[in-house]
């Protein structure tokens, strides 16, 4: 076992340390000097040689230098090779934390991390698995980014940043991303700098590059066309997109398979919140025809007016630009009794941003009392801690799926249904 020196790591200091389980953010739990140390670039079980990054007052980071003992049996060279243990840590790109691992161990990994945070932060005990993607079923966590953000430093180097840091790396390829942005990037090696290169591989026409510099003006952001199934959705190059490129159809069919078609009334003031460009209001359709009445809700005016024009072949869909919260207070506020009843008979679907909705809103939709709920969130956390709120104002999750639409990284896609508990 390896003996902590007793004394309080400071930031440079090089320790032997043996790493426990995964923590949320794609690190993994060790211990210094009685004080709990997040360790990147490691695995569960193994003994790392590490340096400490960061000294925070109740914990520490620190960054796996090589593996001392018990190397995790799903440890691999890393599918980025400038981003392998045995390169520098400073020189290591950020963004693939769990490259280092084989696909089956991620997705391991994802499912600790989700069960963790609903049991912790939701009250709910569930053995969540996560499954890939079909496209991805005998894949090797590369080949799937469809928007890829480099950065261009004042010296015209581009590159992603390095982990937890705004050094530019320069890297030879781009494995996560798809062929086509692999090619473009290979060709954009330098740039007029500082600011960003923005890289789009929709599924119609070339790969794309924007350049944005962080003085003077952007090029405009054109507008690219996107195919689910035999649906085509328009979105602004800088508009918000599934990354993973069959992001977009998994979610599609899991947030359809997700509403009951008993409870969904297709007259009701159904809801797809936090709507984009309409992706999700499409499986409303799938479910229960193209006639079902559903009102996409979204904050960024020039996707609403594409959610219109995408889902213009709906007759029962509509766009609307707001804020979610402030758009459900209104609703609270300014319905009458038909209308407080129409929305117990209403299916909502919600896909938030990262921080996820929060009390607030998941306080206004328990209001409205909706006969199910389908909650699509990209962080666990978060999303546990709203399924908590749910659960404490009468509405428990039924089915809840994970899936892995950002392999090599840390993070994970959840489908939940939501239901009131009458
Ligand atoms: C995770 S994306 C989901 C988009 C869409 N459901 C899809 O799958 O393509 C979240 C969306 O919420 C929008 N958004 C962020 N905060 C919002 C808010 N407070 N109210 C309404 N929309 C918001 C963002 O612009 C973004 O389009």
């Amino acid at each position: 076992m390896p003996e902590s020196s007793g004394a309080r790591p400071e930031v440079g200091d090089e320790l032997e340390l043996e790493v426990g389980d995964v923590a949320h953010g794609g690190v993994f739990v060790a211990r210094a000097d009685e004080r709990v140390v997040f360790v990147s670039d490691a695995a569960p079980g193994e003994v790392v040689r590490a340096r400490i990054t960061q000294v925070k007052r109740s914990f520490a980071r620190a960054v796996a230098l090589d593996v001392v003992d018990r190397a995790h049996e799903a440890r691999r060279a890393h599918v980025w090779p400038e981003a392998d243990i045995t390169r520098d840590p400073e020189l290591r790109p950020g963004g693939a934390e769990f490259g280092h691992l084989r696909p089956d161990a991620q997705r391991e990994l994802k499912r600790r991390v989700v069960t963790d945070a609903l049991a912790r932060f939701g009250g709910v005990t569930r053995d969540v698995e996560v499954a890939s993607t079909a496209g991805d079923a005998d894949g090797d966590g590369t080949g799937w980014r469809t928007r890829v953000t480099l950065h261009v430093d004042e010296h015209g180097t581009v590159g992603p940043y390095a982990a937890r840091s705004h050094r530019v790396i320069p890297v030879e390829r781009l494995p996560l991303a798809v062929d086509a942005i692999d090619a473009l990037a290979d060709r954009h090696r330098t740039a007029r700098g500082p600011g960003r290169l923005e890289f789009t591989a929709a599924s119609e026409g070339e790969a794309l590059v924007r350049p944005v510099p962080d003085r003077g003006r952007a090029t405009r952001a054109g507008v690219v066309r996107e195919r689910v199934g035999a649906r085509e959705f328009d979105v602004d190059q800088d508009g918000f997109w599934q990354v993973h490129r069959d992001a977009a159809a998994t979610l599609v069919g899991a947030v359809g398979a997700a509403i009951d078609p008993e409870l969904l009334d297709p007259r009701a003031p159904n809801l797809d919140l936090y709507g984009g460009v309409g992706l999700l209001a499409t499986s409303f359709a799938d479910v229960g025809g193209a006639d079902v009445r559903v009102e996409t809700v979204e904050s960024a005016r020039a996707a609403t007016e594409h959610a219109r024009r995408n889902l213009a072949g709906l007759p029962g869909a509509s766009a609307v630009t707001a804020r979610v919260d402030r758009y459900l207070e209104h609703l609270g506020r300014d319905s009458g009794a038909a209308a407080r009843d129409a929305f117990g008979r209403a299916t909502i679907v919600l896909d938030p941003p990262r921080s996820g909705a929060g009390g607030a809103v998941v306080r206004s939709l328990v209001e409205l009392g909706p006969a199910q709920i389908v909650y699509v969130a990209c962080d666990p956390v978060a999303f546990a801690r709203d399924v908590g709120t749910f659960r404490e104002l009468g509405y428990e999750p039924g089915g809840i799926l994970a899936f892995d639409l950002f392999p090599s990284t840390h993070h994970v896609e959840c489908v939940a249904t939501l239901r009131p508990v009458r």
